[in-house]
C-alpha cells in the first residue's frame, strides 16, 4: 500500500474514533443536561415548599458558591483545580470538583445546612455542565486545527514520494552524465595524445573537410551541448533536491507538531475521561440530593408539625404562665398555710400520737367540710320550717310561763298540772306532724309524757328559754339515750380473720369490727359457712333451729344459719341448702360459678336480716362478693321492710370486680334489664357484662377504699381499672380510709405463735426468735448478726413477684438471709416459685416455704429483721405495719398504702419521728436494689441506730382506733342525714 494511502488510512480512523468520542460526549453531555433540567420539574411535583426554597436559590452567582462550599460541606480540591487547567477551563469551573461527603453525615446536619447544599450542589453541577461544553469547543477546535495539518502532511508526503522519485531519476541521469562526461574526457584525452600529430591531421580533415572528422565534429559539439544540458538540469535537480530536503526537515517539524498534537489529544482524552468520572460523581451526587430532597421534604414536613405544636406549645407556655402565676399566688397562701400548720403541727409534737394522727386529721377536716356544705344546704332547707314554727312554740311557751306563774315550778313532777303534760303532748304531735322528729321518736316522747317521766319535764325547763330547733334537739337527746348508745352495724363479708381469711380483707372485718365494738357499738357480721374454715376460733358454734329462704333462679331454697362468735364479734353464718353446694368446694374462692356462688349469699344474708326483724344503721358490705347488697337491698329490700340501713360498701381492690354477663344478674333476682345501663351496674368496657363493684358504687350510701393515696390512684385512668369515671361521679360520697391492724391479735408482747414474746423495751427475744426459725427451716446459724428478710404474701402479679424474687438473689449476694412464705393462685407462678424453692432446699441461707401458715407467718415477722414489700400496686397493705409492730423494717414501693404508712428514714422532707421505713419509687431491680442496699448498710454498720429504728417503729401506733373513728363519723353522719331527710 502507498505510503499516502496508508497515511490516509490512519487518518480517517483515528477521525472517526474522535467523532465517535465526540458524538459520546455530546451525547452525555445532553443526557446530563436533561437529567439537570428533568430533576426541577420532579422536584417541584414532589414539593411545593422545596419548590419555593430551592426555585429562589441565585444558582449564577458564584460568589455565593465559594462562600457556602465549606459550610456545606461541599469543597473545591485544588488537585481538581489543576488537572482541569489544561482544558484552558475558567477559573469558576474549576470550583466544580465536588467532593461529595458521606450523605449520611449530611442527614444529620442541620436544616439550613441541608437546604445550603442542595443550593451548592445545583449550582455546582450547573457549572460543572458549562466546563464541559467548552472543553467540548475546545476539544472541536484542536480535531479541526489537527485536520487541517493532516491534510498539509498528506500533501507533503505526496511531494515527498514525487521528490524521491524524482531524484532517483535524477541519480540515474547524473550517473549516466558522469559514464558521458568519463566517455568525453577519454576522447578529449584521445584527442590532446593525437595532439601535434593528430593535430595536422585534424587540420588535415579540416582542411580537407574529411567527412569522417566533419561527423566527428558534430558528434562532439552535440555531445557537449547534451552535457552543458545535462549540467543545467543536474544543476536544477541539485537545486530540487535541495529544496526537497528543505521541505523534508518541515515535515520531520510537522510530524513533531502532530505527536505534539497525539499527546495533546491523549492528555484531553485523559481529561474527558476525569471529567466523564467526576461527571458520574457528580450524577451520583446527583441521585443522593434526589434522596437528599426527600429527606428534606420528610423534614420540612416535620418542621411545618413542630411548627404548629411550638405555635400550641407557645399559647399553652402562655397560659401554663398565668396558671403558674395564679399557681404562685396559691402557693404563697399555701405556704402561709402550711406554715401556720406548721405551728399547729409544733403545738401537736407535744402528743406524738396526735402527729401521727396528723394526716387523717387533715383528711377528716376534709370530710368534715365537704359533710358540713352538704348538712348546711340540707340545714337552710330547715330554717325556714324552724322559723315558722319558733313563733308557734313561743306562744306555747308563753302560755306554759304564765302557768308556771300561777304554779309551783319547783315542784314534784307529779304535781305537774294535767294541762302542762296536755301541752307536751301536743307540741310532740305537732312536731311529729312536722315532720321535725320521727315517729318513732314522738312515740318515745308520748310514752314518757305518759309515764310522767321526770326527763322529759327537765327537758322542757331546761328548753323552754331557747328556740324551737333547740328545744326539737333537747328531746331528741332524750329518745337517742333511751333507745341505743351507738350504731348498730353489720358487716357482710366473704373472709373474716382468722376462721376465712385469704388477705387483707379478712383482717380489716374482724379488725374494724372489734374497733368499733370497743367504741360502743352493736357490730354483727354475716359469712358464709365455708367447709374450708378455721372452725377453731369460732366460739360456740351451733346452727339455730330455724330455716331462712331465699329466692335464686326463680326459686326459693333454704339456708341453714348458724351462730357462734369470732374473737368476740357475733357471727351469723349462712348454709345454703342448694344442690350445688356453693360453700362446700375446699376453698374461699376461685370456683367458676363465684358468681353464682356470692350474689347467692348476698340475698341469702339480707333475707336474714329481714326475717329477724333487725334494724341496722350500717349495714357493710366488701369488695365484689358482697358488693350485691347494695342494689339488692334498694331494689328489694328497702321496699319489703328492711329499710333502717345505710349501705357502706369498702372496695379492698379495684383489680377485683367481678363483672358477668348481664344476665348473671337474674339469678339472685335483681332486673337485669334495668340495671344494665351506664349510670347502674354496667360495665364501663363491655357494655354486655354488669359490674357488681361498680354497682356498689352506684346505690350505697358511703363508700370508701383502703388508703387514701389509693383512692386517690383509682380515681385516674391507670388506676381507676375502668371505674375512675364512675368513681368521679360519685366521689362526693367515695374517700379512702387507712386500714388499721388488730393490735391484739398482732402483738409481739403475747403473740403465742412466737417462741419468745417480746416487746419494743425489751427486743433481746426478737434474736431469740431469728434463731428458733433458723433451726426450724434448717438455716445457717454460723453468724448471728447475719441480716434476715422476710417477705409473706399471696404471689399475685400485684406484689411485684419479679422484684420479690430479685430480692432473694440480692439478699444473698449482700450476704443476708431470705425466707419468703406465699402461695400463688396463678400456676405457672407457682410453679415458678416451686422450682426456686427445689433449687434452695438445702441452702444455708434461703427458704421458700409455698403454703399458706398463719402460725408461720407470725414466727417470720418476729424473727425477721427487714421485710420486703415491692408492690406494683397495693390499696392499702397490711403486712409492712405488722412487720413493725414485730420489729421489721418496711422495705417497700412507694404505692398506695405503702405510700401511706412507710416513710424513708433518709427522706428529710419527712418528719423524723415519722420515718420508719426504706423505700423506693420505680418498680425495678435498681429501685429495689437501691432500699435494699441502704437497709443493709444501715443494719451493719450502725447497730446503735438500727436498734433504735426498730424500737422505734415497734410503738407506732397502726391499731384500727383512729380508723375506726373515722368509720364512725362517716356512719353516723350519713345515719343523721337519713334520719333528718326521714323528717321532711
Ligand atoms: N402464705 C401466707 N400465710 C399466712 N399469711 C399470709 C400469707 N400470705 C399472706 N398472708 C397474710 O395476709 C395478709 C395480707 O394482707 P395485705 O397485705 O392487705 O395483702 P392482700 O390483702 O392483698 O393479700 C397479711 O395478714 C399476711 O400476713
Amino acid at each position: 500500500m502507498p505510503i499516502t494511502s496508508e497515511l490516509g488510512t490512519l487518518f480517517n480512523i483515528q477521525r472517526k474514533i474522535s467523532q465517535h468520542k465526540r458524538k459520546q460526549l455530546k451525547k452525555a453531555s445532553h443526557e446530563q443536561s436533561l437529567t439537570n433540567g428533568d430533576s426541577q420539574p420532579n422536584s417541584d411535583e414532589d414539593s411545593d415548599s422545596e419548590i419555593a426554597s430551592v426555585g429562589n436559590v441565585p444558582i449564577l452567582n458564584q460568589e455565593s458558591i465559594s462562600s457556602d462550599v465549606v459550610h456545606t460541606g461541599i469543597v473545591v480540591e485544588d488537585n481538581n483545580a489543576k488537572d482541569l487547567s489544561g482544558l484552558i477551563v475558567s477559573d469558576e469551573t474549576k470550583s466544580l470538583a465536588i467532593n461529595v461527603v458521606d450523605t449520611e453525615k449530611l442527614s444529620g446536619i442541620q436544616l439550613e445546612d441541608l437546604i445550603g447544599m442542595i443550593r451548592n450542589a445545583e449550582k455546582n453541577i450547573l457549572l460543572l455542565n458549562q466546563a464541559r461544553v467548552r472543553a467540548l469547543e475546545e476539544l472541536e477546535k484542536i480535531l479541526t486545527e489537527k485536520e487541517a495539518l493532516q491534510g498539509e502532511i498528506n500533501t507533503l508526503e505526496m511531494r515527498l514520494a514525487e521528490t524521491d522519485a524524482r531524484i532517483k531519476v535524477a541519480t540515474q541521469e547524473k550517473i549516466h552524465v558522469e559514464l558521458l562526461e568519463d566517455q568525453l574526457e577519454k576522447l578529449q584525452n584521445e584527442l590532446t595524445h593525437r595532439g601535434g600529430s593528430q593535430r595536422s591531421e585534424v587540420d588535415m580533415f579540416e582542411d580537407q573537410n574529411d567527412p569522417l572528422i566533419k561527423e566527428h565534429k558534430n558528434g562532439l559539439s552535440s555531445l557537449s551541448m547534451e552535457l552543458n544540458s545535462l549540467r543545467s538540469e543536474n544543476l536544477s535537480l541539485k537545486n530540487d533536491i535541495q529544496a526537497l530536503k528543505e521541505e523534508l526537515i518541515n515535515v520531520k517539524s510537522t510530524d513533531e507538531r502532530v505527536v505534539t498534537l497525539e499527546k495533546e489529544r491523549s492528555s484531553l482524552e485523559s481529561a474527558m475521561k476525569d471529567l466523564e468520572s467526576r461527571m458520574s460523581v457528580s450524577q451520583e451526587g446527583v441521585s443522593k440530593l434526589s434522596t437528599l430532597k426527600v429527606e428534606y421534604k420528610d423534614l420540612w414536613e416535620k418542621v411545618e408539625t413542630l411548627q404548629v405544636l411550638l405555635d400550641k406549645a407557645t399559647k399553652q407556655a402562655d397560659q401554663a404562665i398565668i396558671v403558674l402565676q395564679q399557681n404562685q399566688e396559691l402557693r404563697k397562701k399555701v405556704d402561709k398555710l402550711e406554715e401556720s400548720l406548721e405551728e399547729v403541727n409544733v403545738y401537736k409534737l407535744s402528743s406524738e400520737k396526735m402527729q401521727q394522727y396528723n394526716e387523717l386529721m387533715q383528711q377528716k377536716i376534709r370530710l368534715l367540710e365537704d359533710r358540713l356544705q352538704r348538712s348546711d344546704e340540707e340545714i337552710n332547707s330547715y330554717v325556714q320550717l324552724y322559723q315558722e314554727s319558733v313563733k308557734e312554740f313561743q306562744d306555747a311557751l308563753d302560755s306554759l310561763k304564765e302557768d308556771s306563774k300561777r304554779k309551783a315550778i319547783d315542784g314534784s313532777v307529779d304535781d305537774m298540772p294535767q294541762e302542762f303534760w296536755s301541752r307536751l303532748l301536743l307540741i310532740i304531735d305537732g312536731w311529729l306532724l312536722e315532720k321535725k322528729i320521727s315517729i318513732d321518736d314522738a312515740k318515745l316522747l308520748r310514752d314518757m309524757v305518759w309515764k310522767r317521766d321526770g326527763r322529759i319535764c327537765e327537758a322542757y325547763k331546761v328548753s323552754k328559754e331557747k328556740t324551737e330547733r333547740e328545744a326539737v334537739a333537747a328531746f331528741l337527746r332524750l329518745t337517742s339515750s333511751t333507745t341505743s348508745p351507738g350504731l348498730y352495724v353489720i358487716h357482710i363479708a366473704a373472709e373474716m380473720a382468722p376462721v376465712a381469711k385469704v388477705g387483707g380483707l379478712g383482717d380489716v372485718v374482724t379488725g374494724l369490727g372489734k374497733a368499733l365494738q370497743k367504741r360502743g357499738h352493736l357490730v354483727e357480721v354475716v359469712l358464709p359457712k365455708y367447709d374450708c374454715m378455721q372452725y377453731d376460733h369460732v366460739h360456740d358454734l351451733r346452727a339455730l333451729d330455724v330455716v331462712v329462704e331465699s329466692h335464686f333462679d326463680g326459686q326459693l331454697f333454704k339456708n341453714k344459719v348458724w351462730v357462734g362468735s369470732v374473737e368476740g364479734l357475733p357471727v351469723y353464718f349462712i348454709e345454703p341448702l342448694h344442690p350445688d353446694k356453693f360453700f362446700w368446694r375446699g376453698q374461699f374462692y376461685g370456683e367458676h360459678d363465684d358468681f353464682r356462688r356470692f350474689s347467692f349469699f348476698s340475698r341469702a344474708a339480707l333475707e336474714l336480716l329481714l326475717q329477724a326483724g333487725k334494724n341496722p344503721d350500717i349495714i357493710h358490705c366488701h369488695d365484689w362478693q358482697t358488693a350485691f347488697v347494695a342494689p339488692l337491698y334498694w331494689d328489694l329490700y328497702a321496699p319489703k321492710g328492711l329499710n333502717s340501713a345505710r349501705i357502706c360498701f369498702t372496695c379492698h381492690n379495684f383489680e377485683y370486680q367481678g363483672t358477668a354477663p348481664a344476665s348473671y344478674l337474674e339469678s339472685c333476682g335483681l332486673d337485669a334489664h334495668h340495671l344494665n345501663r351506664p349510670d347502674r351496674m354496667q360495665d364501663n368496657s363491655a357494655h354486655d357484662r354488669i359490674n357488681p363493684v361498680k354497682g356498689a358504687v352506684v346505690f350505697s350510701n358511703i363508700v370508701t377504699t383502703v388508703s387514701p393515696t389509693y383512692a386517690q390512684e383509682v380515681r385516674t385512668a391507670e388506676g381507676g381499672r375502668g371505674l375512675h369515671s364512675t368513681l368521679n361521679s360519685h366521689s362526693r360520697k367515695f374517700i379512702g380510709v387507712l386500714n388499721g391492724i388488730d393490735t391484739d391479735a398482732w402483738n409481739p408482747a403475747t403473740d403465742a405463735f412466737l417462741k419468745v414474746q417480746y416487746s419494743a423495751n425489751d427486743i433481746q427475744g426478737k434474736g431469740e426468735n431469728k434463731e428458733a426459725i433458723r433451726r426450724k427451716l434448717g438455716l445457717s446459724s454460723a453468724d448471728v448478726r447475719k441480716p434476715l428478710v422476710g417477705c409473706i404474701t399471696r404471689l399475685v402479679p400485684q406484689k411485684g413477684v419479679h422484684l420479690i424474687r430479685h430480692a432473694m438473689y440480692r439478699t444473698l449476694e449482700l450476704g443476708g438471709q431470705f425466707i419468703l412464705l406465699g402461695s400463688s393462685p396463678v400456676p405457672h407462678i407457682q410453679r415458678e416459685f416451686e422450682g426456686i424453692a427445689n433449687h434452695f432446699q438445702n441452702h444455708d441461707d434461703i427458704r421458700l416455704i409455698l403454703k399458706y401458715d398463719e402460725s408461720l407467718s407470725h414466727s417470720i415477722y418476729g424473727a425477721s429483721d427487714m421485710f420486703i414489700i415491692p408492690s406494683i400496686f397495693e390499696p392499702c397493705g397490711l403486712t409492712q405495719m405488722i412487720a413493725m409492730r414485730y420489729g421489721s423494717i418496711p422495705i417497700a414501693r412507694k404505692t398506695g398504702g405503702l405510700h401511706d404508712s412507710v416513710f424513708d428514714v433518709d427522706d428529710d422532707t419527712i418528719p423524723n419521728q415519722f420515718r420508719n421505713g426504706f423505700t423506693f419509687l420505680n418498680p425495678d431491680e435498681q429501685g429495689l436494689n437501691g432500699a435494699l442496699e441502704r437497709a443493709f448498710n444501715l443494719y451493719l454498720n450502725k447497730p446503735e441506730i438500727w436498734k433504735q429504728l426498730v424500737q422505734k417503729v415497734m410503738i407506732m401506733d397502726f391499731s384500727w382506733d383512729a380508723s375506726a373513728a373515722q368509720y364512725e363519723e362517716l356512719y353516723a353522719n350519713s345515719v343523721a342525714r337519713a334520719r333528718a331527710a326521714n323528717r321532711t
